[in-house]
């Protein structure tokens, strides 16, 4: 495969409009971004381009909108978070395509910076119609990827651009994929693999790819639930996704014909509200009462996961193992992440994690800087893990 082109290709674009897909779906709490970290990881190319008096226009998806735009998925409210890694003004036109986007970007002077609204605000970006994807490369003449983790959907914004103009690598998706092949490209084993958090339905399937290349799979949060459920254990009123029980067996079986250890919560801890502080107790997995919910692996299963991690050569870590924004549903989180941390400050082990909410919980438990390297991304990271091409990344290798 060709070499993709990257920023050091793009020397004389004074005056050039250049499309910067990013990943600024980051999480938000009362309209406010609690992690900034994968606007950190963006900021470098932004500024590079801007630098180079180019005018840069930020393409980025926020959420999952269902039925066009709505205010709380607006892009808009990510803006002052924006600024405020960038130290500088950023523009905002209030769609992607039409009107509101060639005028926005009619009126920019070189350097200047511009984020569109929400791509997933027009449900032809998910289908990377070519006919939107026309309307978006209207804006530009030059196509920057620097979502790598977005790079596992084939979107308008992500690869159908590529197709339609001069397309380079921004710098962290160039750093991403280099730091990846030098962590896991070759894994030492014993290759352990902590997969949680709550995108149940669009990661289920990748764990089956996964069990082949692990030693073991330990299973946390939402998906817990789910393998729980395939396997007969009333979850109550828990997050879980029932009708991918076939699924999760299917993957239980392939994984013992792999030789692969699946790993479940022996216990949890449960509540009958989602806030903060809310009255729990830990139970064991077996006893989950029907009206409670469990959100957070329990004690008894952190002393496993820390024995798994404890193992291991190698630890790839996906997805919170409890609803680590509310306290005490973070300890979990808090005590894998914080052993993980240890084991690879004595140099025994090579930690790597990715996910917009799982770097958030690093951040949560002061021990994002001492992993071997984090990821800004989640569900592209396990599909590079599986060994699979990534839309958003083969595209860059193909483009002319
Ligand atoms: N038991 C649970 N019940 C409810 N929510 C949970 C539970 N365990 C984890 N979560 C939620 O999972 C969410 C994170 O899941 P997610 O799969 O999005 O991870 P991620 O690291 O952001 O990966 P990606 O980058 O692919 O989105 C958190 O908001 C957390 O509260
Ligand atoms: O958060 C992520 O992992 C990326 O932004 C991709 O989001 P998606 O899973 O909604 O496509």
């Amino acid at each position: 495969m060709a070499a993709f082109k990257t920023l050091d290709n793009l020397t004389d674009i004074t005056g050039k409009r250049v499309l910067v897909r990013v990943d600024l779906n980051v999480p938000v709490k009362d309209g406010k971004v609690t992690d900034a970290t994968r606007i950190e990881r963006v900021a470098p190319t932004i500024l590079e381009l801007s630098d180079k008096g180019a005018k840069v226009i930020l393409l980025a998806h926020f959420g999952r909108p269902k039925d066009g735009p709505s205010p709380d998925l607006s892009l808009s409210l990510i803006i002052p978070a924006v600024e405020k890694v960038l130290d500088r003004a950023v523009l905002f036109a209030s769609d992607c395509v039409g009107a509101p986007a060639a005028e926005a970007v009619a009126k920019m002077n070189n350097g200047d910076i511009l984020l569109l609204e929400n791509t997933r605000f027009h449900k032809e970006e998910e289908k990377n119609d070519a006919a939107f994807t026309e309307k978006l490369a209207a804006n530009g003449d030059i196509y920057v990827n620097d979502a790598f983790s977005a790079a596992h959907r084939a979107h308008s914004s992500t690869e159908g651009l590529a197709n339609h103009l001069p397309a380079y690598a921004g710098r962290t998706m160039q750093a991403e994929l280099e730091a990846l092949e030098r962590g896991l490209g070759n894994p030492a084993r014993p290759v352990v693999a902590i997969v949680g958090g709550a995108k149940v339905s669009t990661k289920i399937d990748l764990l089956m790819n996964l069990v082949k290349k692990v030693d073991a799979l330990v299973i946390g949060g939402g998906m817990a639930n789910t393998f729980l459920a395939a396997r007969g254990t009333n979850v109550g009123k828990s997050l879980c996704e029932h009708d991918l029980a076939d699924t999760a067996k299917q993957i239980m079986i392939e994984a013992a014909t792999s030789g692969c250890a699946i790993v479940l919560p022996e216990d949890g801890v449960i509540a009958r509200e989602f806030k903060a502080g809310a009255d729990n107790e830990v139970v064991s997995i077996d006893a989950i009462p029907t009206d409670a919910m469990v959100l957070d692996v329990g004690p008894k299963s952190v002393e496993a996961i820390k024995a798994w991690i404890g193992r291991a050569t190698t630890l790839v870590w996906n997805g919170p193992l409890g609803a680590f924004e509310i306290t005490p549903f973070d300890a979990a989180t808090v005590a894998a992440a914080k052993y993980a941390a240890e084991c690879t400050e004595t140099g025994k082990l090579t930690s790597v994690a990715g996910g917009g909410d799982t770097v958030s919980a690093l951040n949560h438990a002061g021990v994002a800087d001492d992993f071997t390297y984090v990821s800004t991304a989640g569900g592209a990271f396990l599909e590079w893990m599986e060994g699979k091409v990534l839309p958003g990344v083969a595209v860059l290798h193909t483009a002319k």
